[in-house]
């Protein structure tokens, strides 16, 4: 299998990281890492725990800054900061929930309608997309952690973005809830980029994943190639041992 790093690309359409590297003091958290996400395509970002997953994902929504390395959107210069994100079209959902408590599930995602420039009617449609508009009435803490979770992505996608990061989507779900959520990503019509341990999900949505090992890319192909590759299994059973 060959790297396809995000410079040799054909077209520089999407979302592009070239050669990022970032170190917290002595400590390499990404050292050269080259990703492109693509219009309409979703890619995976896995990796054991301390593999720079999370630190990715904080580059790319303007978190942590790169140390070495830059960032492009249509192939134009990218320095991405948390609040600017939704007018650049990116929405993102965090590790967790965070929602409003004192809302409720309509208004939650009202605010997201609000923020991205939307009609209030795009709420509802986020809801019935993300198959929880009957609790729309409802306050979220009373609400199960999965649909609350569904509200979560129901108020990102209610900007319509062109590219929705997922940092751990699958996160205290349940196997027919991560199927659920496997669904839904799927008929979805934005890039999606998902950083996630739950590989069964990773393998069932992806186009293509990104395998990180101690900050660096270890492997960079299709699920099936990802699945029969040496070095993913080493970074994997190295983790385990
Ligand atoms: N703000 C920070 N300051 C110092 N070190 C950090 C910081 N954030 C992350 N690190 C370190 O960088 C490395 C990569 O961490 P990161 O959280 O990106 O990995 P991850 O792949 O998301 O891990 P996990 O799967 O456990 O969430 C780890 O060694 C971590 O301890």
């Amino acid at each position: 299998m060959t790297m396809s790093p995000a410079d040799s690309a054909d077209t520089a359409e999407g979302l592009a990281l070239h050669q990022i590297g970032v170190r917290f003091g002595g400590l390499v958290a990404l050292d050269g890492v080259s990703l492109r996400v693509p219009p309409g395509r979703t890619v995976g970002v896995i990796g054991p725990n301390g593999a720079g997953k999370t630190t990715l994902f904080n580059v790319i929504c303007g978190f942590v800054a790169p140390t070495t390395g830059a960032l492009t959107l249509d192939g134009r210069p990218l320095r991405p900061r948390p609040h600017r994100l939704a007018r650049l079209g990116i929405a993102r959902t965090l590790q967790g929930v965070g929602l409003f408590a004192g809302m409720t599930v309509l208004e939650n995602v009202m605010v997201g309608a609000e923020h991205a420039g939307q009609r209030p009617e795009a709420a509802r449609e986020a809801l019935e997309r993300c198959d929880v508009a009957s609790h729309a009435h409802a306050l979220p803490g009373g609400l199960p952690y999965a649909v609350r979770k569904r509200v979560a992505l129901a108020r990102a996608l209610v900007a319509q973005p062109r590219l929705l990061l997922l940092d751990e989507p699958a996160g205290g779900l349940g196997a027919d809830e991560i199927a659920q959520l496997g669904e839904l990503i799927t008929g979805l019509p934005c890039a999606v980029l998902l950083v996630e341990h739950h590989m069964d999900l990773v393998m069932s949505v992806c186009d293509e994943i990104l395998v990180l090992d101690f900050g660096k890319p270890v492997a960079h192909g299709t699920p099936s190639e990802i699945r029969m590759n040496e070095a993913v299994a080493d970074a994997y059973l190295g983790a385990a041992a």
